[in-house]
């Protein structure tokens, strides 16, 4: 019996340069996110994330796997995220993708996860906003000026012709240096109800574990993408806006298990993306919508595909 061969490795550098534009992601990921609202048929195997507190150092390790049976593909993400880090020099969110061959179980590559978290994550976003956004959508918000608000920057400009983009942090310098370093308009505000006043789409992506966005601030009709806050005791967003809103989510199951903004709020979920993908459940265009995300391993899935699936191709 021969021994497998060692797995490929693929650093950050190799999946950026795999993974050119996170738009490439959209079609595949609408595909999963409607394969997986379909239930048993749909081929997808994504059971709940375990997410292993490490308490001592206000760390987690969540684990991440799935199937894809239309893809054929077969991951699991290993991702830890750490709250209030002292060393900034080491990323909050780090994160490996292990790809495996399903027909036989072989480990054929471990893939930086880190790139793939950002760009998955901010697709997704996107994808909501196409759904979600009110007719007229000119002004941008972002709260919260870290990775994934680099990668959302990204997408949302490249995808949306907003005419304004306005972004707060929680520190003014942080967001300074993001308005230097992004290509393209940002408008630094001093306070979050500045940079939500009037906005059409709002994106929170902060590590806040008390709501940073208030139902009194937002826009009748405006779109909120509603990332972060993905523990059972964590908020970004106030009551207000959670019972106010339509509301939909990427995973119910998940959604009822570990997003506070949900659980804490009582509010009722509306439909799953997946669904408004697949048109069994409308999109509420007109409403004020939130989109409650909190990450699918399906979604790493179809994104470790897409760069390993390129690397083959080149090499
Ligand atoms: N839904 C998903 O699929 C998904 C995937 C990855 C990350 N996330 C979540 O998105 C959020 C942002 O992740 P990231 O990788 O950009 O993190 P990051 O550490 O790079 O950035 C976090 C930002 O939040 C700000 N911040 C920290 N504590 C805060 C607080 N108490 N109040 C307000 N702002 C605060 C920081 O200044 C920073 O700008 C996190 O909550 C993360 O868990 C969600
Ligand atoms: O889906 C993810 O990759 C992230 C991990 C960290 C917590 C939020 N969700």
């Amino acid at each position: 019996m021969s021994r497998p061969a060692c797995p490929l490795y693929l650093g950050s550098e190799e999946v950026e340069k795999h993974f050119p534009s996170a738009s490439l992601l959209i079609p595949p990921l609408e595909t999963a996110l409607a394969n997986f609202s379909s239930g048993p048929e749909g081929g997808v195997v994504q059971p709940l994330r375990t997410v292993v507190p490490v308490e001592k150092y206000n760390g987690f390790l969540g684990v991440m796997p799935a199937y894809s049976a239309v893809d054929d593909a077969l991951t699991t993400k290993l991702v830890t995220f750490y709250e209030n880090m002292k060393d900034t020099s080491v990323p909050s969110h780090q994160a490996t993708v292990f790809l495996f061959d399903p027909r036989n179980g072989t480990l054929k590559a471990v893939i930086d996860g880190t790139v793939i978290t950002a760009k998955r994550t901010a697709a997704v976003s996107a994808i909501a906003t196409k759904f979600l956004k009110p007719a007229v959508a000119d002004v941008l918000c972002i709260l919260g000026a870290g990775v994934q608000a680099h990668s959302h920057y990204e997408i949302f400009t490249e995808l949306f012709s907003f005419k304004e983009v306005k972004i707060w942090n929680r520190s003014r310098e942080k967001a300074e240096t993001f308005a230097q370093s992004v290509k393209g308009p940002a408008q630094v505000c001093s306070s979050a109800q500045e940079a939500v006043t009037g906005a059409d789409v709002i994106i929170t992506v902060t590590m806040a574990t008390t709501p940073i966005l208030f139902g009194s601030w937002v826009k009748s009709g405006a779109h909120i993408n509603a990332v972060g806050a993905s523990r059972p005791d964590w908020r970004e967003l106030d009551d207000d806006v959670m019972r106010n809103s339509v509301l939909y989510v990427d995973s119910r199951e998940a959604a009822l298990t570990e997003s506070g903004d949900v659980i804490l709020s009582g509010a009722e979920i509306f439909a799953e993306l997946g669904e408004v993908v697949k048109g069994t459940k409308p999109a509420l265009s007109e409403k004020t919508t939130v989109f409650k995300s909190l990450g699918m391993a399906i979604e790493d899935t179809v994104a470790a595909k897409l760069v390993f699936d390129s690397w083959s191709s080149s090499n």
